[in-house]
């Protein structure tokens, strides 16, 4: 299987330059050439499969042409070696519950997966692969976490300065060994435009083998389809129309989720819930689409002004706006609504969501009473509520209890490259490591 860059203006490449590139040399993302439907056999075995047996046929149909077969079952199960529940909030809600892995985010499955499928392409390089990913949040831990003290590998976290909670902040900064944590003053998409340019720098390209472990990477976006098909397999006896609602920063996620319904997942609607950063939300009611700078909210891993992956919705649906409407939804909330929503879902059915999955049970809600039709909704619930336990605490003027997992973080020793927002300073950092 080939992989095709959004911009269409480099050749097709196979998997292994797709994966350990990031991006494409044009500047656009990578996507299969052709995405491959299956068969109905497969979906009608989906509720009697478990999770790791989808995601195996899932990621086979992908990949099964680049990666042996027992290396490809090896790679799901140390991926999803992790329940990932779905619960009944309240009639025709669910929470799909992403966050009971490793660092306690959703992100914990595609940078799983990401990092097996890159050590396996990088098994045999003599030079060392360099890793750059830009967090506002989660997925900086998650990548740390899939690529601690492997060999060969070198990971560089982007995170803007005083703009992610103290606890994702600890688990972004005490890994050491092989992971650098590199504090940007700036925004967010400071430090994803820094990660990029890294990634198109002849010079640092002549020098050092780089890549990118953020959802711009395919090996991040094929593995956040999985759950998709996941929750349908649970909820497809009820017979309704399944609306996924999906809390939307850099927007990897709903395409994951896009890319599931590509392979023949019947769902009848994307909620694209967002915070103040709403640009898609706001392309889809004006048809305009304006990336602005990011503003600061209590969802934090949602602050995003130019979402990479508006790219591969634009490639998936031809450019056409009237597509981007017949498929996705967008709502956006205030810090105000979202804390309004954690209060009252917590009062009604003692259901502790997070500010995301705050976001996302808001959109569900929001269609839900707007749609004729009955349907179902499954809500993404992407972080465990005591990532941000400062909000959750002041939101609900009660303590909130921390897992121990997320506890050991609290009790390290933090290790910060401080950086200016500037490139130069980049390049120093990534050329002396
Ligand atoms: N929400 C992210 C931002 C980066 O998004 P990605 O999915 O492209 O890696 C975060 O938490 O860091």
């Amino acid at each position: 299987m080939l992989y095709s860059s959004t911009s269409r203006q480099t050749t097709h490449v196979p998997l292994e330059r797709a994966v350990l590139k990031g991006l494409a040399d044009d500047g656009g993302l990578y996507m299969p050439a052709s995405i491959p439907v299956l068969p109905a056999s497969f979906f009608e075995r989906l509720p009697q499969q478990s999770l790791q047996e989808i995601a195996y046929a899932v990621a086979s149909a992908f990949l099964r042409e680049d990666v042996p077969d027992q290396v490809l079952k090896r790679m799901v199960a140390e991926t999803l070696n992790f329940e990932i529940p779905l619960v009944k909030v309240e009639k025709d809600i669910y929470s799909l519950e992403l966050f009971h892995g490793p660092t306690m985010a959703f992100k914990d499955v595609g940078a799983r997966f990401m990092s097996r499928l890159m050590a396996y392409f990088n098994r045999d390089k003599d030079k060392e692969l360099k890793v750059i990913v830009a967090t506002s949040g989660d997925t900086g831990s998650a990548v740390a976490a899939g690529f601690h003290q492997v060999p060969g590998i070198q990971v560089f976290i982007l995170y803007p300065k005083g703009k992610v909670s103290p606890l994702q902040q600890k688990q972004l900064t005490t890994w050491g060994d092989n992971i650098t944590a590199i504090e940007v003053e700036g925004t967010f998409d400071d430090c994803q435009r820094l990660a990029k340019q890294a990634l198109a720098d002849q010079e640092l390209n002549r020098r050092h083998l780089l890549t990118s472990a953020n959802s711009i990477n395919i090996a991040r976006l094929i593995p956040q389809s999985f759950y998709y098909f996941y929750a349908y397999g649970q909820l497809q006896r009820q017979g309704k129309p399944l609306v996924f609602s999906v809390p939307s920063g850099n927007f990897g996620n709903l395409t994951g989720g896009l890319l599931a319904a590509a392979m023949g997942l019947p769902v009848h609607r994307f909620v694209a819930a967002t915070n103040a950063n709403d640009v898609v939300p706001q392309y889809l009611a004006t048809g305009i689409y304006a990336p602005k700078p990011s503003v600061q909210t209590i969802s934090n891993a949602m602050d995003v002004g130019s979402p990479s992956n508006y790219a591969r919705m634009e490639a998936l649906f031809g450019g056409e706006l009237e597509q981007f409407r017949r498929r996705i939804t967008g709502y956006t909330f205030t810090d105000e609504e979202t804390r309004k929503i954690i209060r009252q879902v917590y009062q009604r059915h003692g259901y502790l969501l997070d500010p995301h999955g705050a976001v996302a049970y808001s959109g569900a809600g929001k269609f839900l009473s707007q749609t004729k039709e009955p349907a179902t909704a499954v809500f993404l619930e992407t972080a465990h509520p005591a990532k941000f336990k400062e909000v959750m605490e002041d939101t609900l003027g009660e303590a909130i209890a921390i897992p121990a997992r997320l506890q050991r973080f609290a009790e390290k020793q933090e290790r910060i490259v401080p950086m200016q927002n500037s490139f130069q300073e980049l390049k120093v950092i990534l050329s002396e490591a």
